[in-house]
């Protein structure tokens, strides 16, 4: 599991160790862990150390300090290294190791941004040690036109100090402008920011390097399930399971008008794991239902019994959204799991039950708050998705699960997981169906035997008020692990994902007994 603390906590957690007049200490071990990451990097691409050149963009705080000497172990090392001080001052003790090594230093000014930019892109690697956590709001001036400048040249390697300068570090909003990352080397910890959409966006790959601090760190803000976390929860059918015992999934999916989202969210579920799917649907939308997937049961009248229901997937027609509505009702009363998704989040009512979950995108989610009264946009969603997920599951009462290249899910409990296992191939037609379906199959399977103090999850130490925003984080990780799969670097459909997922399952539990 890796776990991510805002800014401010990682800030708490230092303190006492900067009483204690360790601030100098923790500083190189942060410019020592920075200098080896920039090492490793130029190493990765078959480079040699000496006669590379590495540029620092270096603030007048402690970030720029980081930098600073991380670039003074560098230019010791025989790299040819610059500063450009992008504040006029600097952390004076920095300053001067990075001068006794051999740097050369540019002071950015009102007229110089575009001349600098131009010098530092031929770079090797570009180090930005302009603002970290002690940042408020992002870059502007001569510092914000340097960045979009050298953004335009597409420098060859950059490496961020601790955050990327504009990411807001507890948060993930980003003050534009900033420079897109290779690679973030966050120090003491990840911090929750690198791990929610924008801000994962601008960080790249993100190396967490230990500065001393870590025993003092609290409860994370955010935590993101490792594939060996996943495969430690997945459900594994006993020697003495049937269908159903193993869980079984109804489904209120599909119309006339959209026969495709039923079909696949029906097929998803089968082949991830569910015991059985029964479907809730016209019979024409059955037909072909059943065509694809012919173990389901069509349910015409009164279903028979189900541990779990998943309801929405295009969902269009009175009928069809009278039926979500009465299954929603039912499910309530009876206290069982649901998945919530597309056209079904608009029938929900105010309060939800703590373990139904619900799937929506951006702007479904910015039509969620609405109903509470909290007037938001797609747009405002998706640049401060930490925040507005947390208030959704706060609003809601439910597990909300934020669809998007990385994925949120907020527990009503506080918790929130993140995932980040897609890729951009997989925002095409049908994907959130086939979410739906995994989760679903999940969710029947986990009602069944799962969320218990003898189950996987707390097994692993998740809480049991965090354990169905677990579950529904396993199944957005298996989603995008199946998708990377069937994309290998090309496009895909939704019904390739879907046929990913049984070799998802197979790698997962061969991770479990190794
Ligand atoms: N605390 C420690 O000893 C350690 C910190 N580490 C590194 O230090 C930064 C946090 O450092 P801090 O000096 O608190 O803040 P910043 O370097 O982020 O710089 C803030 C600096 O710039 C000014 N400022 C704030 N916002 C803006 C803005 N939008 N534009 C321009 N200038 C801004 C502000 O007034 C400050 O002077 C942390 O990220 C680590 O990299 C190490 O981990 C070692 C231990
Ligand atoms: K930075």
């Amino acid at each position: 599991m890796i776990s991510a603390f805002t800014g401010t906590q990682i800030r708490a957690a230092e303190q006492p160790l900067l009483d204690a007049g360790e601030g100098a200490v923790l500083m190189q071990r942060a410019a020592h862990g920075l200098a080896n990451a920039v090492v490793n990097e130029l190493r990765s691409e078959g480079r040699r150390l000496y006669g590379s050149s590495v540029t620092v963009l270096a603030g007048k705080g402690n970030n720029g300090g980081d930098g600073l000497f991380a670039a003074a172990i560098l230019a010791r090392r025989g790299m040819r290294t610059t500063a450009v001080l992008t504040a006029g001052s600097a952390h004076p003790g920095a300053l001067g190791a990075f001068g006794a090594a051999g740097g050369r230093i540019h002071v950015l000014d009102e007229n110089n941004a575009e001349e600098l930019a131009v010098l530092i892109a031929g770079d090797d690697v570009v180090i930005d040690a302009i603002l970290g956590t002690g940042a408020r709001g992002g870059l502007g001036g001569p510092a914000a036109e340097l960045i979009v400048a050298l953004q335009e040249l597409k420098p060859k390697v950059v490496v961020a100090c601790d955050v990327p300068s504009g990411v807001d570090a507890d948060t993930g909003e980003v003050h534009w402008p900033v420079l897109t990352a290779r690679l973030t080397v966050a120090f003491g910890a990840v911090k929750a920011g690198l791990m929610a959409d924008p801000g994962e966006g601008c960080a790249g790959r993100v190396l967490p390097v230990p500065i001393g601090m870590e025993d003092s760190l609290p409860l994370p803000a955010l935590r993101r399930l490792s594939v060996r976390d996943v495969a430690a929860v997945l459900p594994n059918p006993g020697r003495r399971v049937h269908k159903y015992t193993r869980g079984v999934l109804g489904i209120v999916a599909g119309s006339e008008r959209y026969t495709g989202a039923a079909a696949l969210s029906v097929e998803a579920a089968s082949v991830a794991g569910a015991g059985m799917v029964r479907y809730l649907g016209p019979e024409t939308v059955a037909r072909q239902v059943l065509e694809r997937t012919p173990e389901a049961i069509w349910e015409p009248g009164e279903p028979g019994r189900v541990q779990a229901w998943l309801l929405g997937p295009g969902l269009n027609g009175t009928e069809q959204l009278q039926r979500a509505r009465d299954v929603l009702a039912a499910a309530s009363a009876a206290g069982q799991p649901a998945v919530v998704d597309a056209g079904a989040l608009e029938l929900l009512p105010e309060r939800c039950p703590p373990h139904w979950i619900l799937t929506p995108h951006a702007g479904e989610l910015a039509a969620l708050l609405g109903r509470g009264e909290v007037c938001v946009t797609r747009e405002d969603v998706e640049s401060r998705t930490l925040h507005f997920v947390r208030l959704a599951a706060e609003h809601t009462g439910a597990v909300v699960l934020l669809k998007g290249a990385t994925t949120l899910i907020a527990s009503p409990s506080g918790a929130v997981f993140s995932q980040s296992e897609g890729c951009p191939w997989m925002s095409t037609a049908g994907s959130g169906d086939v979410l739906g379906g995994i989760l679903g199959a999940l969710a029947a399977t986990y009602a069944e035997s799962g969320m218990d103090d003898d189950g996987p999850f707390a097994a692993q130490g998740i809480e049991p008020a965090e354990r169905w925003a677990a579950a529904a984080a396993v199944g957005a990780s298996i989603h995008g692990m199946a998708g990377s799969a069937a994309s290998a670097g090309g496009p895909l459909t939704a019904s390739d994902i879907v046929r990913a997922v049984p070799g998802v399952y197979r790698a997962l539990m061969e991770h479990r007994t190794r």
